[in-house]
């Protein structure tokens, strides 16, 4: 059964109080529920259609990092945003990856309903699937409007999480090194 996300927005716009025919909010519902279907267009996409085979051959085997991916995510307890940037690395082993593919594996997994660790770390793996890497880490840092917008009202506090995997996990100078170069 497909629900009708309209009809749901209809529900909350209501349930604040408002008059949905009213002028301005007539088209409200239809407006949120696609934006919604926007935000959360992730849970359609598949990671080797997305990737669409732009992984090359290649004898590099120096880290590669991608820098300040932005990302807009919803928190799954609340459904409000959460915004940050990711910086991702990978040591690569005998193939390199397409580098936009890096910032559409972010967006693919930030555009679900998320917590901040559990996308971290669904990153990191993802481009280790692809990639077959020695290594992969993935750090993010985010602010998150539940605590800023309503709650605990905290303005300037700043979520950051780290996965290491392969050679970043074992290597103590391979992780200073991503960790450096990522400051
Ligand atoms: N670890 C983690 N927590 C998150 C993330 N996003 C939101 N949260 C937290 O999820 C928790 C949910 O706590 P609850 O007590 O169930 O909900 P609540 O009453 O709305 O909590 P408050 O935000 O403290 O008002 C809160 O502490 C949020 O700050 C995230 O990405 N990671
Ligand atoms: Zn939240």
């Amino acid at each position: 059964m497909s629900i009708d996300m309209a009809q749901c927005f209809e529900h909350i716009i209501t349930g604040v109080g408002e008059d949905v025919r009213r002028e301005g909010l007539v088209k409200t519902p239809a407006r949120a529920a696609q934006a919604f279907e926007y935000l959360t267009r992730g849970y359609g996409q598949d990671l080797d259609e997305l990737v669409n085979g732009a992984v090359f051959s290649s004898d590099s085997d120096e880290m590669v990092i991608v820098k300040g991916i932005e990302f807009y995510s919803l928190c799954e307890h609340h459904l409000l945003p959460f915004i940050g940037q990711a910086n991702v690395a990978y040591i690569p082993n005998g193939k390199v990856i397409g580098l936009s593919k890096i910032a559409r594996i972010v967006d693919m997994y930030a555009r679900r309903l998320q917590i901040q660790e559990n996308l971290t770390r669904e990153v990191a793996e993802a481009v280790l699937r692809v990639t077959e890497a020695n290594g992969v880490a993935v750090q993010m840092n985010a602010r998150h409007m539940c605590m800023m917008m309503r709650g605990v009202g905290k303005q300037n506090s700043e979520m950051s999480t780290s996965v290491m995997l392969g050679a970043f996990r074992d290597s103590q100078n391979t992780r200073n090194e991503f960790l450096q170069l990522i400051r």
